[in-house]
């Protein structure tokens, strides 16, 4: 579903991603980790087609991905890290305008939004302006306007940052569910416990580079005595003083 070969992307004399190489299955939930800077946002942009990578390519659905390819982009879907929307749409007009970018039917969209509108309930805000609402409104504005037109494969970059607990463990409940349904999800997130508790395989990168690739069991038994994701976390992105002065502390 998500293929990547030796995936590179340089900013002038920075390397924020180098020679990453992934396959990401069919019904597969895969988190993305790394401290910040790791080159997280950079890669998942080069996956979604909307950076150019420097070396190397990347495959969606079978289909190279390029910039241009305005059909393939119809069927995945992106949640980027900062919700970013016009401020001057009320949400009822933003849900409208990203239902007509992906061409949904006016009866598919009906029902698509109420069940995620009232997933989140945002029912009672959608006439106001954006720029009246809070962050975590803008992020359900932006969770729900991305899964609307049920894409195959979806990207969301640490969709979970301002939700609250209620909306939190909605999406959790709905990305589970949803890659059951043979749907692709790829997330990227800060909170080990969500990667943990909701991915079926784990890549960790540092510093552009895969450090561990695998499912949780496999990381840990590669890692003797590494039982928690935190643990691992902190072991391979190199922060092992981190991890042993908390250890010898206790
Ligand atoms: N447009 C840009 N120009 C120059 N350097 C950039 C640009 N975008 C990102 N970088 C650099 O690339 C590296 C990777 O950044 P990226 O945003 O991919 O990290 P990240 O893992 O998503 O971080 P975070 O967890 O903080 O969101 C960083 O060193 C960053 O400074």
């Amino acid at each position: 579903m998500i293929t990547a070969i030796n995936l590179s992307k340089t900013y002038g004399e920075k390397t924020a991603v180098k020679n990453i190489n992934i396959e990401v299955k069919k019904g597969e939930l895969f988190a993305y980790l790394g401290p910040n800077g790791s080159g997280k946002s950079t890669t998942i942009k080069m996956l979604m087609g909307l950076l150019e990578p420097t070396e190397g390519s990347v495959e969606i659905l079978g289909e190279p991905m390029d910039l241009n390819n305005i059909e393939l982009k119809r069927k995945i879907s992106f949640v980027p890290d900062t919700p970013d929307i016009i401020g001057k749409l009320t949400g009822n007009e933003y849900l409208n305008f990203v239902a007509s970018v992906y061409k949904m039917e006016a009866n598919e969209y009906e029902k698509k939004r109420t069940e995620l509108v009232d997933m989140f309930e945002l029912g009672n805000d959608l006439g106001t302006l954006v720029e009246e609402y809070s962050h975590g409104m803008r992020q359900k504005l932006v969770v729900i306007g991305a899964l609307m037109h049920s894409p195959e494969v979806i990207f969301l970059d640490e969709p979970n940052v301002g939700l609250d607990p209620k909306s939190n463990r909605e999406l959790k409940n709905y990305l589970t569910d949803y890659v059951k349904k043979g749907n692709t999800v790829f997330l990227t997130t800060h909170t080990l416990s969500l990667a943990e508790e909701i991915a079926d395989r784990i890549c960790i990168i540092y510093k552009g580079e895969i450090r561990a690739l695998g499912t949780l069991e496999e990381l840990s038994a590669g890692l003797d005595g590494l039982k928690t994701l935190e643990d691992i976390f902190l072991y391979v992105t190199g922060e092992e003083d981190a991890y042993e002065e908390e250890h010898s502390e206790s």
